[in-house]
């Protein structure tokens, strides 16, 4: 009889649950990325010191006063040029909206295993939505602690329900109202980026596909604590290839940005949404707003949740380059034109390879 190889992934929830005190090799990371990691909640404390992820605040680009909407674009372009990354507060999404969303999705993982089985993606046969863990794609195996749900939650009439949870029984609506509501705050930042870089404002929205197909793909990370949290990590270093990645989290540290050649701990920012430039905007604006490398780190004590929203041009349909108002002779273009499939698979094949330390 033919046995059919199947390659399945391992729950990191079960393993954290099953009482070890040490991690089995494949999340242990290689001996040189070890030397800077450590349990989250240690590494926050010494982020006090130290540089500070900037906040912005998106109020003022509501303001009839045209000043102090030149100096939220100016915030914001300062931000996603130095940084890549920011803490955005009032970003018009109601609070409470945000509670429900970190309430379902925590709801979600909070049943058992069998259950959420029910949900699980194939990422062999290219059913990426559902309930997954990494599977090693390289030769070292490696792995990180976390599993996840990844779905696809804007524009709506392309949303597959049937693969959302129906457990809690208001995930659904909770969840779309709450990619609504993201889609006004991506059009609201993508004028104030276009604007930041003396574009006319609906511009960046449009060249990513528009109202019809910017895509919002929602990846909910679930981070079971760690036994040993200096040797492994949640999400390994990378890039996103996104256009912009938006975070909401359920206030347990984690994530770090790699700045000023060292790793700097975020803190949990109350009411706030992080947002990072991803490889499709540093592209468009041809290098001015960074798409900076960051991994996720996790600790002893709790389990951490996060929301990751990746806004993404269509696969195929647009190409990739830097816009032409961006270039010129001194100024030449940083990036060779390439459609979104074809930068996917270019950082694929990079790290497969193995040199991914500087991904892009
Ligand atoms: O959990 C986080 O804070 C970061 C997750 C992340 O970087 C990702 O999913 O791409
Ligand atoms: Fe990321």
């Amino acid at each position: 009889m033919a046995t059919k190889v199947v390659s399945v992934a391992p729950r990191v929830e079960i393993l954290a649950k099953s009482g070890i005190n040490e991690i089995p090799t494949e999340y242990v990371r290689p001996e040189s990325e070890r030397l800077d990691l450590g349990d989250a909640f240690e590494e926050v404390k010494k982020a006090a010191e130290g540089p500070q992820i900037p906040v912005v605040d998106l109020q003022g680009f509501d303001s009839p006063d045209e000043e102090v909407r030149r100096a939220c674009v100016e915030e914001v372009r300062k931000a996603a040029t130095e940084w890549g990354v920011m803490h955005i507060v009032n970003h018009g999404i109601p609070l409470e909206l945000v509670e429900q969303l970190r309430k379902v999705g925590k709801e979600f993982f909070d049943l058992p295993i069998e259950q959420k089985e029910q949900y699980a993606n194939d990422q062999s046969s290219g059913k990426i939505q559902g309930y997954g863990s990494k599977l090693a794609n390289n030769a070292s195996g490696q792995l990180e602690w976390e599993d996840y749900f990844f779905h696809l939650i804007f524009p709506e009439e392309k949303i597959n329900i049937s693969i959302w949870p129906k457990q809690p029984t208001d995930y659904i609506e909770v969840t779309k109202k709450f990619g609504r509501q993201l889609r006004a705050v991506v059009t609201k930042m993508l004028e104030v980026l276009s604007l930041g870089l003396g574009l006319e404002e609906g511009k960046l929205d449009r060249e990513l596909g528009g109202m019809e197909d910017l895509l919002m793909q929602l990846k909910i990370n679930y981070y079971p604590i760690c036994p040993q949290p200096d040797l492994a990590l949640g999400v390994e270093a990378h890039t996103d290839i996104s256009a912009l990645s938006f975070i909401l989290h359920n206030m347990v540290p984690g994530l770090q940005i790699y700045y000023g050649g060292r790793w700097v701990t975020a803190k949990c920012v109350p009411d706030s949404i992080i947002m990072h430039v991803g490889d499709c905007l540093e592209i468009l604006s041809n290098g001015q707003y960074k798409s900076i490398l960051h991994r996720g780190l996790v600790n002893k004590e709790k389990v951490r949740i996060s929301w990751a929203v990746f806004c993404e041009p269509p696969k195929d349909k647009i190409v990739l380059k830097p816009l032409e108002e961006l270039v010129a002779d001194g100024t030449p273009a940083k990036f060779p034109p390439r459609t979104f499939e074809q930068h996917i698979q270019h950082k694929l094949f990079k790290k497969t390879r193995g040199d991914f330390k500087t991904p892009n």
